[in-house]
């Protein structure tokens, strides 16, 4: 359901502390290691959002039983220690969380189940044929429901038993990231190579990370080819605390870049393991002030000049860069972003069509963005395409003379659904 657009009113100045909700990657990871480790399992700072709404319900019908806190973001996870063994009663509807879709894909082809994939018609259109196929490779029995490549998906399970596959990591790293975590539960050593370059590869850093965090061995050799030798087991670490989002901050971290004061982000830090935190190193290649502490980051303004980068390895918060270049002195080419074209929406041509809008000059490529500063912004309003990303990241216009409107604001719950009222806690008119 859309919802009435949301005008942003100029803003003057940007200060303050601002908490982040944790990391959608990392909160459905944790639930679906939790699910299956041996062991209960309390995740804390769970992020509240409907991607991980829909991982949750997905395993309340696979029979995973678990207690949430009443503000939702405390978990506690009765582990099934092993694969899934109840067939659902209906089919799991995961609306367009690419963080389900692919990792339950892979685990429920190793489960003694029978199940339906499904999601919102855009998640008909995102790929996961490469994840098919090294699942095919492997012993997977999965079949396509209505286009081949894509979802929806029937998963006819407890096939995959393991072996070497191949892998193409050129669409999206999530499909590494759902044979890694399914991989312990082959019977077989799983030996994976991946074909083509690897997109977006701090995220297989995350996914090794919590992987050993729930005590499972990978071998990594030169993200080229992984080992996961068979006979390993997930099993509870007891607590698992998300981190921040490093992907929602830098929403607040580009605020201050553009207008300052300083605005420090807490919940995330030095010691974050998520790649998009690196969001702030390019901020400060642009002319921000950045300082780091372990548990918080902090940016003041710089007079900020445009920058010409490879950003494949933050796809997300690449998307602020975008948007904070109107503010910069030279033009920025945000480079090596192919795969934004297969995410919640067509994010190259979205994201150059809305910045035209706002009078932009903009060039779109085939896999980059390049676009120029903006000093006479047109209010126009911004038309989100059910994508939280463009939602968040075109409310830095307010920090403009004008003011911004955005369409549709409530499509942020993906991640994010109170963005707009932290928003407004660092913000002065
Ligand atoms: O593994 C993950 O948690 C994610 C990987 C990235 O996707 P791709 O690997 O498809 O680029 C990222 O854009 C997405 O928001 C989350
Ligand atoms: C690409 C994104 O989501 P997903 O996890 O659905 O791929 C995103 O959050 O920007």
């Amino acid at each position: 359901m859309t919802q009435d657009a949301l005008t942003l009113q100029p803003v003057k100045k940007v200060a303050g502390l601002v908490n982040v909700p944790g990391s959608k990657s990392l909160s459905n990871r944790a639930l679906l290691l939790a699910a299956l480790a041996e062991g209960t399992t309390t995740v804390t700072n769970l992020l509240d959002s409907d991607d991980i709404a829909h991982m949750l319900n997905a395993l309340k019908l696979l029979g995973v039983k678990y207690q949430l806190s009443p503000d939702k973001t405390e978990c506690v996870v009765e582990g099934l220690a092993g694969a899934f063994t109840q067939t659902p009663s209906e089919a799991l509807f995961l609306g367009n969380a690419g963080t389900a879709m692919r990792p339950l894909c892979a685990a429920l082809a190793a489960s003694n189940v029978k199940v339906e994939l499904t999601g919102e018609p855009r998640m008909e259109e995102r790929p996961i044929g490469d994840l098919v196929d090294a699942l095919h490779e492997a012993g997977g029995n999965i079949e396509y429901l209505k286009t081949t490549g894509y979802p929806p998906l029937r998963i006819n399970g407890k096939t995959l038993t393991g072996g070497e596959v191949s892998v193409d990591g050129s669409v999206s790293s999530q499909f590494l990231t759902a044979l890694l975590m399914a991989a312990p539960l082959c019977k077989k050593d799983v030996v994976i190579n991946i074909k083509g370059q690897l997109v977006s590869k701090p995220y297989i850093d995350i996914t090794l990370h919590i992987m050993q965090q729930f005590g499972v061995v990978v071998t990594n050799n030169n993200y080229q080819k992984f080992t996961i030798n068979a006979g390993q087991r997930y099993t509870s670490p007891g607590r698992f605390m998300v981190e921040g989002d490093a992907s929602s901050a830098s929403y607040f971290l580009a605020a201050a870049a553009i207008k300052g004061g300083k605005v420090t982000v807490t919940g995330i830090g030095s010691n974050s393991i998520q790649g998009d935190i690196r969001f702030a190193d390019v901020l400060e290649q642009m002319g921000a002030q950045v300082e780091w502490q372990e548990e918080s980051v902090s940016v003041t303004k710089g007079a900020l000049n445009g920058v010409d980068m490879d950003m494949n390895h933050i796809p997300d918060a690449a998307m602020t860069i975008a948007t904070t270049a109107l503010f910069a002195q030279s033009p920025t080419t945000i480079r090596n972003v192919y795969n934004w074209r297969v995410k919640e929406t067509d994010r190259l041509h979205a994201m150059a069509t809305e910045l035209k809008k706002v009078g932009a000059e903009v060039e779109e490529g085939e896999d980059y963005i390049k676009v120029w500063p903006l000093s006479d912004f047109k209010h126009t309003p911004i038309d989100t395409y059910n994508d939280h990303r463009i939602a968040m990241c075109f409310s830095l216009l307010a920090l403009n003379e004008q003011p911004v409107t955005i369409n549709d604001p409530g499509c942020t719950a993906k991640t994010f659904p109170d963005f707009f009222t932290r928003l407004a806690t660092i913000c002065k008119h």
